[in-house]
């Protein structure tokens, strides 16, 4: 507390500066960045949506054990706002497919990338009982908050985005969307106030470990990497 019944900026707040640079790599990519200014590519941002409709597939049994934890480990009043996050991604699943549509894709042939790969064993890893609820929140709210201000850029004023892909950005670029990243930051940023130093430095490795993932995830669907 800061005493002064004012805001007091969190620990996950505390970390953007020195971690300032990688944050900017996650999320003013060359591939976000060029949906921005008009120049993307199909190729890639066809491979981004049959890669990341996997992802998301993963994404739920990892939100799945975020949830477990919440149950388990806190005192359930942050159960309502994962539970609702879960069952957004039902919808997102339903546009993944309605958008693979439009774009040609066939989500049924498409095969996961290394990056991608990678990214869904880090995901799955949080399966593990061990690991605290205060750690697997905040690499929920961080995973969020990067696609959040990726595509919020996108929308914002000056943007040259192909209107094709306006629906793509409004999903995560919206402010309904920030609001949610928003409350998943007060709860990984009161469970870190709780937590032991220990798990404390572990959320904060998840957390660079999150925008590495990240920066590899728009690489692989850039590049094919
Ligand atoms: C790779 C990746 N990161 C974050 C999100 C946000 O849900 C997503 N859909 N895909």
């Amino acid at each position: 507390m800061d005493g002064g019944g004012g805001v007091e900026a969190g620990t996950t707040a505390a970390w953007m500066a020195p971690h300032r640079g990688m944050y900017e790599r996650a999320t003013r990519h060359p591939f976000t960045v060029s949906i921005r200014d008009g120049t993307v590519d199909p190729a890639a941002f066809r491979r981004w949506l049959g890669q990341d409709y996997m992802f998301v597939k993963e994404f739920v049994a990892f939100l799945a054990s975020v949830l477990l934890k919440c149950c388990r480990q806190s005192d359930g009043s942050d159960m309502e706002i994962i539970l609702g996050g879960l069952a957004s991604l039902s919808d997102e699943l339903s546009w993944f497919k309605k958008e693979a549509e439009k774009w040609s894709v066939n989500l049924a042939e498409v095969s996961p990338l290394k990056s991608n790969t990678e990214y869904c064993r880090f995901l799955q890893s949080f399966s593990e009982p061990e690991i605290s609820y205060a750690v697997a929140i905040t690499t929920f709210w961080i995973i969020e908050t990067v696609y959040q201000d990726s595509f919020a850029f996108c929308i914002e004023e000056g943007n040259k985005t192909p209107p094709e892909l306006l629906g793509t950005c409004q999903r995560w670029g919206s402010p309904e969307f920030k609001q949610y990243c928003q409350s998943l930051q007060r709860i990984a940023d009161r469970c870190l106030a709780d937590a032991p130093a220990d798990a404390v430095k572990s959320a904060e490795e998840a957390f660079l470990r999150v925008l590495e993932l990240e920066i590899g995830f728009w690489d692989m669907s850039s590049s094919q990497s």
